[in-house]
């Protein structure tokens, strides 16, 4: 069968691997893309980018200042706004998204956080006398825009932002200020040095009473000069673990005044004599993040490929070590270790990936409904995304980690591209909610799910498996080797766990609640148990999406599909043995038929796992990696990169000549 990535010159141990591909290649990259045609869209992108001297790179920006790299990318920004239409079709949001990582890179642009929160947040939260106006000059980039929630002293606990925005019905203006150091906006992305305007989150103020975070359209800087407006202070934080590029921003704001209609008020109003109305749902306002939470999936599903697809591309061509006496070393991807270590990493980011395309139908459908004035959907793909993007960036950024470590020396070095990959995807832990605190959310519909299920009321979509009656014990391993029983046992087994684990926190909620502690208090007490009910509860999710996509799959891709989610449920399950024996739900023995089930997996997949990582079609210009190049020929390739260090540009630096020798020298003379 063809992998379509065999190219003469090549590394004969890639080669090798590609020859033993039992799918197309292309069927799988289509099915992942969604169509044929969407997966040449993106080569062609990738052939134009690479060929235009616009894009190209005499440096790569591992051996750049931050100042030179943001300066290099401000200009490959610049050439994608005024060129694109050359490249891609600018309309459409992964072709956008394909141009921008090829031609730019991940470590953030000028325009990340205008595309990414600035306009999503006008077009989803402003009302239509705002928008006519601002959003066909954002669209245009006659001005750009951030997104300034977060503040120094508070970021999770948005009902305590201090910002305020007072209404002065006199005016019908908003005033704006920062009360107090802690108040000053910190990390919004490309607040600091690129945006002449901003979304800025606010407590709103009418006659002296405080009514919660709201947002307003600020401007900052002058459109002509981009200088700061007066009572604006604007900067960069300064270095941070990673997106080099971007330029996170404070800000503080001293007594600024803006128009009524500068309030983002498609669903919270103030009239102009200072009548507050409400929104029809109260979270409508925290829209944008349910939006970037939903879509983060498919960046950090992409972020986990890029590392598995290094990692295994560079097993197959590192030798090393001998399995057997006097034969040759062999490819350090035939060590049972390396291939327990990546390809777990493979099928999670195929299930990430399969995940995201659910989710993205769901919030397409919910955005429908509240245009037409329904919330019913918000509630539950709030919670399964909160729920998501906390499993999803905590599980890429340790298969990010395990792929780096599987690369040995030389993953540590930038060369590899995964250094600087796990600094960038490692914030996604972070932002957008914190992790921790995201999963409460989960949990806490999960307890209200709990309820319902107890009382037989209907069940929405994610938690519907509440409702299924329980075997009691597992089927695993007595399903005489019938694979798609197999999957069913393990998914039902799974469900179990994490319906059992909700159930199991409730009970210890009510429990201390019944021992006097207030609910809130109460809830403290049992954080860690609520949480890991949310995680095992949204690794069911990931499943049964995973598990859909493939039993839909066309069938000349099924079989490598059908393996790899067998691989998947067997790592999911070996994994979270513990929720599944704990109540005798599973026996040791079924834990240790998934284990030998898993191993054979492994072996399984070991002539298909180069091809199912180029499957994933990513170039290597959006590798970045010297490592998992697709021809192989990392040697030559390693040291010609290390070559364009600065420290290479004389033989003697002048560090040394000014204090080394001279020590030297001076120790010499001592004897
Ligand atoms: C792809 C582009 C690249 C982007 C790069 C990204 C760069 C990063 C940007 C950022 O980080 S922007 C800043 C992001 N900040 C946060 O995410 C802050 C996190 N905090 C919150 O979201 C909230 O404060 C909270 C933690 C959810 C708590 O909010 P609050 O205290 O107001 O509510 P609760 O009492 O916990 O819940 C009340 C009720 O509301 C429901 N709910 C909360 N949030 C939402 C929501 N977004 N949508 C719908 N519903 C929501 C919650 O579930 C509760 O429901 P009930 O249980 O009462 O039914
Ligand atoms: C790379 C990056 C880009 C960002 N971009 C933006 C941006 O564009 N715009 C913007 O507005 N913001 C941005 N942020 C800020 C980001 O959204 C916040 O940092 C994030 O929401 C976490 O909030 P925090 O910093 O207040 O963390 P904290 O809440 O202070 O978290 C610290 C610790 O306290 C714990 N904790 C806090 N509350 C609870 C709780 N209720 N229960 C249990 N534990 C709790 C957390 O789990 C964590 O362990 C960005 C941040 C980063 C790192």
């Amino acid at each position: 069968m063809p992998n379509r990535c065999i190219k003469e010159g090549d590394n004969p141990d890639l080669t090798k691997e590609r020859k033993t591909c039992t799918f197309d290649t292309d069927e799988l990259t289509a099915n992942l893309y969604g169509s044929r045609n969407n997966m040449e869209r993106r080569r062609e992108i990738t052939k134009k980018i690479s060929a235009d001297p616009d894009f190209a790179d005499p440096i790569p920006h591992d051996f750049l200042s931050r100042e030179k790299c943001i300066e290099a990318t401000a200009k490959k920004t610049k050439a994608v706004v005024q060129r694109g239409s050359e490249f891609c079709d600018v309309t459409n949001y992964y072709e956008m998204l394909h141009l921008i990582n090829e031609a730019i890179g991940i470590g953030g642009y000028p325009l990340a956080l205008h595309y990414g929160m600035f306009l999503p947040a006008l077009e989803g939260q402003a009302e239509k006398e705002l928008t006519d106006d601002i959003i066909p000059r954002a669209k245009n980039l006659e001005v750009i825009g951030a997104y300034a929630q977060t503040e120094m002293g508070h970021g999770t606990n948005l009902r305590e932002l201090e910002t305020t925005a007072t209404y002065d019905k006199a005016t019908q203006e908003f005033i704006i200020n920062t009360p107090t150091r802690s108040a000053m906006k910190w990390w919004p992305g490309n607040l600091g040095k690129m945006s002449n305007y901003a979304v800025v989150t606010c407590q709103l103020f009418i006659d002296g009473r405080k009514i919660g975070p709201h947002n307003f359209l600020v401007q900052l800087r002058c459109e002509k000069t981009h200088e700061p407006l007066p009572g604006i202070i604007v900067g960069d934080i300064g270095p941070k673990m990673a997106f080099d590029t971007n330029d996170n921003g404070f800000l503080a704001l001293d007594n600024i005044r803006v128009p009524r209609k500068n309030m983002l008020m498609k669903h919270a109003k103030v009239s102009p004599d200072g009548v507050y109305t409400p929104p029809m749902h109260a979270k409508l306002n925290y829209g944008t993040m349910v939006y970037v939470r939903a879509h983060m999936l498919y960046a950090h599903g992409q972020f986990l490929a890029t590392a598995a697809i290094v990692a295994t591309r560079y097993s197959a061509v590192r030798r090393q070590g001998r399995i057997e006496h006097g034969v040759p070393e062999v490819q350090i991807l035939d060590y049972q270790t390396q291939q327990h270590r990546i390809f777990p990493q493979i099928a999670r980011a195929y299930a990430i990936i399969f995940t995201y395309m659910d989710i993205k139908d769901q919030y397409d459908a919910m955005i429908k409904g509240i245009a037409e004035g329904q919330t019913d959907l918000l509630p539950d793909l709030h919670a399964i995304t909160s729920g998501l993007k906390s499993v999803v960036t905590h599980m890429a950024g340790l298969g990010i980690e395990q792929c780096r470590m599987a690369c040995g020396g030389h993953g540590y070095s930038d060369a590899s591209g995964l250094p600087k990959l796990y600094g960038v995807q490692i914030g996604g832990c972070t932002y957008e909610g914190e992790n921790m605190v995201m999963l409460q959310q989960t949990a806490r519909y999960l307890m209200k799910a709990v309820a319902s299920a107890l009382q037989g009321k209907p069940l929405s979509h994610s938690v519907a498996y509440f409702g299924k009656k329980s075997s009691g014990k597992s089927r695993i391993g007595k399903e005489g080797g019938d694979i798609a029983r197999e999957h069913e046992a393990m998914l039902e087994a799974l469900e179990h766990a994490a319906c059992r684990l909700s159930v199991e926190a409730s009970q210890m909620w009510e429990k201390r609640g019944r021992g006097g502690e207030t609910k809130e208090r109460a809830w403290n007490g049992v954080t860690v148990e609520m949480n890991r009910a949310a995680r095992v509860h949204t690794r069911v999710f990931m499943a049964r999406s995973f598990h859909r996509r493939v039993t839909s799959s066309p069938p000349s891709i099924r079989p490598v599909l059908t393996d790899l989610l067998s691989l998947y449920l067997h790592y999911e399950c070996v994994d979270m043995a513990h929720h599944l024996l704990e109540d005798g739900f599973c026996s040791g023995e079924q834990i240790r038929y998934l284990k030998s089930r898993l191993y054979e997996d492994l072996t399984t997949l070991r002539p298909n796992a180069v091809s199912l990582v180029d499957s994933f079609d990513q170039s290597d210009r959006e590798l970045n990696s010297v490592l998992g190049r697709r021809d192989g020929n990392v040697y030559e390739a390693l040291y010609q990169w290390a070559r364009k260090s600065e420290l290479n540009y004389t033989d003697v630096l002048p560090a040394v000549q000014k204090y080394v020798m001279p020590m030297m020298e001076e120790n010499r003379s001592k004897l």
